[in-house]
């Protein structure tokens, strides 16, 4: 008897379109199941509840990411693109590389962003509080991130609308070759020709993130041939995350009133609602890893070569962990450890400037508007693995 012959199934498609709208009904099943359930759609062995999601991203050794971090397994496929030397690696490549990415988003050169982030943020903030009515996501979400991090990667003005249809391709990537994915292909090369140029020294600010890689590859940290692949990654990781992420804290706070108010009276609320809003709402709702040997979880064997799916959304509302108020947002709640940005030797490497960008805009924005409410139907924007909206319409009250 193997594995998928011995725990629960469940038969639905988790990358179908009514799922990557509103998976949560779906994620209670995943987690009521058991804490390993069999998907025969993909022949993957999925895990929704916290204990063991966070375990298998701890697990490096035994739960791989150089075999892909999406449904494709590298040992038997061609990646669509050569793999991230980061996200997509094992110590000890990933050890060095991660390395010299930590240099690059560094504390101090994280800090040296912050005025310019702050300024954009104010001035997006006095704009469409005046305006009174606006959609967070077109008019906010998808402006803010590409306006400040395209700036500090070191990108120029001309070209940037290439940057979210990219990391849409990237993010589709790591799913089922479905439409979303084949529609994402069939428009791919000249948005991933202009990404790939950019990821040259000669293409980017001397003063930027970008130009920090390839200072990296000059002082031995990582080589030449690998600094173009660095920028990629932050290409591909620095947008859309944040675009998401943006737009999901902005229809949380939008659909809870109350939560605006709290965050209006006290703004420094600003980072921990943004935490909150990433448990309650993850922009990121799956990753995959490949057992590299036979294995065990809460005592159910997973055989070597076994493609694993991690519900990183599910587990974030699991009341194992998070208690009987699991499925409420909360700003007030100590929303640490959870897992939208993963955990374990890959978690992301972006936070803090992810962090930065949230607390700016949610803190230019409580400041200014005493109410921020729904002013229409929200618009999901589908992905196989990003959660988020293609339009949230409000309105804001100035204080
Ligand atoms: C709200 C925004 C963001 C979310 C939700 C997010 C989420 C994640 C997650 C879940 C991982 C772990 C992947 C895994 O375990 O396989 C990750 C890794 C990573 N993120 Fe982020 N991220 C965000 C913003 C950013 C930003 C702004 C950057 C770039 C500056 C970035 C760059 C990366 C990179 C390069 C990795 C790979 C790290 C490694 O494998 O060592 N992310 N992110
Ligand atoms: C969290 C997503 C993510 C996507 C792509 C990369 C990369 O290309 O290195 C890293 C992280």
């Amino acid at each position: 008897m193997t594995t998928s012959q011995t725990v629960p199934a469940l038969g639905d498609d988790p990358f179908g379109s009514e799922i990557l709208t509103d998976p949560y009904e779906f994620h209670a099943r995943l987690r009521e199941a058991a804490p390993v359930v069999h998907l025969p759609r993909y022949d993957l062995l999925a895990m929704g509840r916290y204990a063991e999601v966070r375990a298998t991203l701890s697990d490096w050794e035994t739960f791989v990411s150089s075999r892909g971090v999406g449904l494709s397994d590298f040992g038997r496929e061609k990646p669509w693109r050569p793999p991230s030397l980061l996200l997509e690696a094992d110590p000890p490549d990933h050890t060095v590389v991660r390395t010299a990415m930590n240099g690059v988003i560094s504390p101090r050169n994280v800090r040296k962003l912050r005025a310019e982030f702050a300024a954009a943020a104010d001035e997006l903030a006095d704009t469409l509080v005046a305006r009174g009515r606006f959609d967070a996501v077109t008019d906010l979400a998808e402006i803010f991130p590409v306006r400040v991090f395209g700036d500090a990667v070191g990108l120029p003005a001309q070209g940037r609308e290439n940057l979210l249809p990219y990391g849409a391709l990237a993010f589709n990537a790591f799913g089922p070759r479905n439409q979303l994915l084949t529609d994402a292909l069939a428009k791919a090369a000249p948005v991933q020709e202009w990404i790939l140029a950019h990821c040259q020294r000669d293409e980017l600010t001397p003063d930027g993130l970008g130009a920090e890689v390839w200072a990296a590859a000059d002082r031995g940290e990582i080589t030449h041939e690998q600094a173009p692949l660095l920028v990629r990654s932050l290409l591909t990781a620095g947008l859309d995350t944040t675009v998401y992420g943006l737009g999901n804290t902005l229809y949380a706070l939008a659909r809870h009133p109350e939560q605006w108010a709290a965050l209006h009276a006290d703004p420094k609320l600003a980072k921990f609602a943004f935490d909150e809003a990433l448990r309650w709402e993850a922009p990121i709702q799956t990753f995959f890893r490949t057992a590299a040997a036979d294995a065990v979880v809460a005592g159910i064997p997973i055989p070597k070569d076994t493609k694993v799916v991690l519900f990183l959304g599910s587990a974030n509302r699991d009341s194992r962990h998070w208690g009987d108020d699991a499925e409420t947002f909360d700003v007030r709640r100590s929303a640490g450890g959870h897992v939208a940005f993963g955990m374990g030797i890959h978690q992301c490497v972006g936070q803090p400037i992810a962090r930065l960008e949230a607390e700016v805009v949610l803190g230019a924005f409580a400041s200014r508007a005493a109410r921020l409410e729904l002013d229409g139907e929200p618009v999901p924007k589908l992905n196989n693995t990003l959660k988020g909206w293609a339009s949230i319409p409000v309105r804001v009250t100035a204080a």
